[in-house]
């Protein structure tokens, strides 16, 4: 990306009756950054938080960090960045973007989003070819989102894999969240309003699910989890749990890390520089996880 503004386009990933106007993704690429020699090159793949619900949480969290990443040493590395939208649950209560029932886009509940996020990785793995040069990062309910990644919701159709996945801030098991905040009710309102089958609950718990046996995690290259503990909205225990389980993955002694990030929640992507931090330490670890700097193996 030396030396090249990057262009951001709006792309959409889905085409049809099913499409809605949060089916969209964020694509920031150089001129030079789509040349046959990139396959060496890494693209970033970032999935917003905002609790599965909040309209002013969405693919524009990640510029401040794609500003600090394209002014960096890691630059020429880079491939391109996307961050994608995906469709969120109701929010009739938001003071100034309510969602109305009628509104197609925001009124979904699990597994949508998580399909959506899926249809994302496909079209980019169409058009860019991101399979396992891809670090994809999640933050919060992002997070939970990124290590949920699984073939079993297509049909037929299997992921691109993940070269390095990076969880910030995340929620990783649903219950132990509710637990842990069970003084405040509207924790439990998020969970249940994204999440209205209670019985789904262990499998969309990335920490206990029967299906992150086949989850894109387990087979990354890198598998980081990262927490600051300034964060005032979701608690360390939830990486403590992922970390856990992480680590029973196969060769999980080399390619389980935690990061310690520090700000509060949203404090990690509106600065830009902490997240930005937390992608270059965890696309280092790659590296030196793998025979040299190529990535595309
Ligand atoms: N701003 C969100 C709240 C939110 O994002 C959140 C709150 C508590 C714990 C985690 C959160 N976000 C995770 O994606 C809302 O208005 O619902």
């Amino acid at each position: 990306m030396a030396g090249c503004p990057l262009i951001l386009r709006r792309e959409i990933y889905l085409q049809g009756p099913d499409a809605t106007d949060l089916n969209t993704i964020d694509v920031w690429t150089s001129e030079t950054s789509l040349a046959p020699h990139i396959a060496d090159k890494i693209w970033v793949v970032y999935i917003h938080g905002g609790a599965w619900r909040d309209p002013n949480v969405d693919s524009r969290s990640f510029a401040p960090a794609v500003e600090v990443l394209s002014n960096s040493s890691l630059r020429d590395s880079i491939a391109g960045f996307a961050s994608v939208n995906y469709r969120l649950s109701p929010y009739p209560s938001h003071t100034t973007d309510p969602s109305s029932p009628d509104d197609k886009s925001r009124n979904v509940h699990y597994p949508a989003h998580l399909m959506d996020v899926s249809r994302a990785l496909l079209y980019l793995d169409e058009k860019y070819r991101i399979q396992n040069r891809y670090l994809v990062a999640g933050h919060s309910a992002g997070a939970c989102l990124a290590f949920e990644l699984n073939d079993w919701f297509l049909s037929g159709n299997s992921l691109p894999q993940p070269a390095c996945i990076l969880g910030v801030s995340g929620i990783y098991d649903l219950e132990a969240f509710i637990d842990a905040h069970s003084e405040i009710p509207a924790y439990r309102a998020l969970i249940e309003n994204a999440f209205p089958e209670k019985s789904l609950w262990e499998e969309a718990s990335p920490n206990k699910s029967d299906l992150s046996k086949t989850a894109k995690w387990q087979t990354a290259r890198a598998i980081i989890v990262s927490h600051s503990d300034e964060d005032e909205l979701v608690e360390k225990a939830q990486a403590s749990h992922m970390l856990r389980r992480a680590r029973m993955a196969p060769s999980a002694d080399e390619k389980v890390h935690f990061l310690p990030a520090n700000g509060a929640h949203d404090e990690i992507w509106e600065s830009g520089n902490i997240l930005a931090g937390l992608i270059t330490k965890s696309i280092e670890i790659l590296w030196s996880s793998s025979k040299g700097r190529s990535i595309a193996t």
